[in-house]
């Protein structure tokens, strides 16, 4: 890894608009997005299918331009940095020969990028794949395809790592090893981003999370911002409805039978004001999953921006 100016984003998106099609059969699929993503950051990408998120990952990487608005990547055009092994992307489907072998795929990457040789057995143990080595790529599963596609990723020993979709087809043990070399890549001080549909591998691994729908940043956060903006359901025992409602009083609550829904920010006073009541006991605080926030927010026909706040990150 080469030393990092700690004050340039590692990316920066203003303004980034990305059109398909022409008259009635336009699609925005990326519509004006403005994104900073610093130094040692590990940024999830979620959104729904068509959300924009390879669209946006593809400008990033540099293989495709912004119809408006500027992207740089280390403070340079992204099709400059591609080549030069400090970005490493991995595409969602493509970007192998599968007639070639699984070492001649990654010795010709390293030739390309001027890497030792040696280099190649080390990215394909961190990568999982020294017993495919003689294996050609078309014959590798779905999931070793992806695995080795994230061994090239890492032969230019790149400060900036971008994966789309990375665990589509691994089973289970290899998500658990990309994830732990993944982590040991952060642990280095590389920028990490990767889109995903898996939202338990978003939260797991992600300290920030970006959510897109319909071409458009509709959260930006870590996961405790993003489920912080929802309500929360309190549920207790032993308590008369006179002394809920009571308890209720000045805090932004509704009581539907034995369920409270309150406001973000109010069940801890909630909580406080039930638990004082005599006899009261089995208090409960619900929290929406991840999945749950997930999938209201991107329900959402107008689908702005939410209190997990896009401007959180847009003033770094
Ligand atoms: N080359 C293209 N020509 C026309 N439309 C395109 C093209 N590429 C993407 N789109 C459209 O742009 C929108 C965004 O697509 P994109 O692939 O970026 O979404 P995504 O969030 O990555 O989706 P997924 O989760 O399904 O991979 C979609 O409506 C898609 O159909």
């Amino acid at each position: 890894m080469r030393s990092t100016d700690p004050t340039t984003p590692v990316i920066s998106v203003s303004g980034v608009t990305r059109t398909f099609g022409s008259g009635d059969r336009t699609v925005r699929a990326v519509d004006d997005v403005t994104l900073e993503i610093n130094a040692g950051e590990i940024v999830a990408l979620l959104g729904p299918n068509g959300a924009g998120k390879t669209t946006l990952i593809d400008m990033i990487c540099g293989f495709s331009t912004p119809g408006g608005g500027s992207i740089r990547v280390f403070g340079r055009q992204p099709a400059a940095v591609t080549g030069s092994g400090r970005i490493a992307c991995v595409p969602q489907s493509g970007g192998l020969n599968p007639h070639l072998t699984v070492q001649r795929t990654l010795l010709l990457i390293a030739a390309a990028q001027k890497v030792e040789t040696g280099r190649v057995d080390e990215v394909a143990e961190r990568a999982g794949i020294t017993g495919l080595m003689k294996r050609r790529v078309k014959n590798c599963s779905g999931g070793e395809q992806q695995r080795i596609k994230f061994a090239v990723s890492l032969i230019g020993d790149p400060d900036l790592i971008i994966l789309d979709e990375p665990t589509t087809g691994m089973d289970a043990g290899a998500r658990r090893e990309f994830w732990a070399a993944i982590s040991r890549d952060a642990d280095a001080g590389r920028t990490i981003i990767f889109a995903t549909h898996y939202l338990a591998e978003a939260e797991e691994h992600a300290e920030r999370i970006v959510v897109m729908a319909h071409g458009a940043i509709i959260s930006d956060g870590s996961v405790r911002d993003l489920l912080g903006t929802r309500a929360r359901t309190v549920t207790i025992a032993a308590v008369s409805p006179e002394d809920t409602a009571r308890a209720c009083t000045g805090l932004d609550a509704r009581v539907d039978g034995d369920r409270i829904t309150v406001a973000p920010g109010h069940s801890d006073e909630l909580a406080r004001r039930l638990l004082r009541i005599p006899g009261a006991r089995d208090l409960i605080i619900h929290q929406l999953s991840l999945e749950q926030v997930f999938l209201e927010l991107t329900a959402e026909p107008t689908a702005h921006p939410t209190a997990a706040g896009v401007d959180t990150h847009s003033t770094h």
